[in-house]
């Protein structure tokens, strides 16, 4: 990163004021007839209300459109555990990107819990103030116990992003870029580098989208994950190949795609040079990709080559999905974000990239061409359509699938914010 990029994001973390998030108040308190309703002795019925009947809640109070986005701070984007505290940035980033997309309220919680048992019992004892829980930057494998656990436990929609809504954009981008170069996805040689949350959730949907998993060579930071390897959890083990490769120059020779949810610099110039004719190189690695853009494009002219990030061309980042997919969730009050409703997702993400872009988001991205291709495999964040096109995708999807506890929304679709 640029001195002058990093003193602008530093910048824009502490002015005008520290952070990026505010409360701002939904009914008047000037008078003393506000008082009354608003705090003692109005705020009393309300109570009364929920206590008989918890699902007043959603009537009385923000519950139905409040989501907690909560870390532990175990796998902060990907630069490691850095604990808690310095996951704050991220998390009110992600609260940010509710509020900006789907108009949810959210706030950010960073637990300092010292296992995941008391990681469990903090989130299972808070959970049921908010209309969904959002785990965030929780390392594997402790991430799939806690989502596991959470999801027993709590009666509102438990869903971490870095597995799933990172999966459902990954699937989309990849659905559209094998498109693009002429390859199905049932015939795909993939490699996926890291064999954490990230990497697990999207090759499993990446199943459910056709893949073979014979075809799939997951890799860890001690390398090919195979069946002679005793020093692997159980998580990793179901994706142990009979193979011969052991590293990443053994698995890259002749794939079709890499997949990196790992870590910065992982993938040479040279490894790509040895994979097939027109790769997808998703490098996902947030800040720093896996490979640098200009070295991929430099290394080759027929690959299509997306990252995490927002200042190339091909974000594939669940920034795509979360608001979006909260949005439907919380509208038909689901009880679970399940796999029907993560389908959907991935179809109304993929479509529109299909779709002509709008003036205004072109305006935003300094006005360049965009059209479905190469350079353009999913739609931008700010996108104004993926927030009625995903929300009633997910909503229909929930409904259809018995996750939803109230109808189809009669207000929807939505329009754009
Ligand atoms: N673009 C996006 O939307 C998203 C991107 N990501 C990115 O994916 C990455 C992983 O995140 P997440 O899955 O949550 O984290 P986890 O901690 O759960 O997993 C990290 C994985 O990366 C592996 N790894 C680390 N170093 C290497 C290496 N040198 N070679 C191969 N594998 C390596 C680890 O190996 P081991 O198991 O041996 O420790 C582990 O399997 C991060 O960089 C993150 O920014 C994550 C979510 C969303
Ligand atoms: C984008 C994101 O969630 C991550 O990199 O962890
Ligand atoms: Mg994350």
């Amino acid at each position: 990163m640029t001195d002058s990029l990093r003193q602008a994001a530093l910048d824009y973390h502490a002015l005008p004021t520290p952070g990026k998030l505010s409360v701002e108040l939904t009914t008047p308190a000037e008078t003393q007839e506000d008082l009354s309703l608003a705090y003692s002795p109005g705020v009393a019925e309300p109570v009364r209300e929920i206590a008989k009947d918890p699902e007043a809640a959603y009537r009385y109070t923000g519950k139905g459109n409040l989501v907690a986005v909560i870390s532990n701070g175990t796998a902060i984007l990907g630069l490691g555990n850095l604990g808690p505290l310095a996951s704050k940035p991220v998390m009110e980033g992600k609260s940010l990107l509710f509020k900006r997309f789907a108009d949810i309220n959210s706030v950010d919680i960073e637990v300092e819990a010292p296992s995941p048992e008391r990681f469990i019992e903090t989130v299972a004892a808070i959970a049921n103030t908010f209309g969904g829980i959002n785990l965030e930057d929780i390392k594997a494998p402790e991430c799939f116990q806690i989502e596991e656990a959470l999801i027993q436990r709590c009666s509102v929609p438990i869903f971490h992003d870095d597995q799933h809504g990172t999966a459902i954009v990954t699937v989309a981008g990849m659905l559209n870029a094998l498109e693009i170069q002429g390859k199905n996805i049932e015939d795909a040689r993939i490699v996926c580098l890291g064999a954490g949350a990230a990497a697990t959730a999207c090759c499993k949907l990446l199943l459910c989208a056709g893949a073979k998993k014979e075809q799939i060579t997951m890799l860890d930071s001690r390398g090919v994950i195979h069946s002679g390897r005793s020093d692997i959890n159980a998580y990793k083990g179901e994706w142990a190949r009979d193979t011969e490769m052991r590293t990443l120059d053994d698995a890259i020779e002749g794939a079709d795609v890499f997949l990196g949810v790992s870590g910065p610099d992982l993938l040479s110039a040279d490894q790509l040079a040895h994979m097939a004719d027109k790769p997808v190189v998703f490098a996902c690695s947030n800040p720093n990709p896996e490979i640098a853009p200009e070295l991929a494009h430099a290394t080759r002219d027929d690959l299509i080559m997306a990252t995490g990030r927002s200042d190339y061309p091909n974000q594939v980042n669940n920034v795509l999905c979360f608001p979006f997919i909260f949005r439907g969730a919380l509208d038909v009050r689901a009880t679970s974000i399940n796999e029907h409703m993560k389908l959907a997702a991935i179809e109304a993400i993929r479509k529109l990239a299909r779709e002509e872009v709008p003036e205004e988001v072109r305006a935003g991205y300094g006005g360049v061409e965009m059209a479905f291709g190469p350079s353009y495999i999913l739609p931008k964040p700010t996108d104004p359509r993926l927030l009625p096109e995903v929300a009633a995708a997910v909503a229909k999807a929930a409904v259809d699938s018995g996750a939803a506890r109230l109808p189809y929304p009669e207000h929807y679709p939505l329009k754009p914010l």
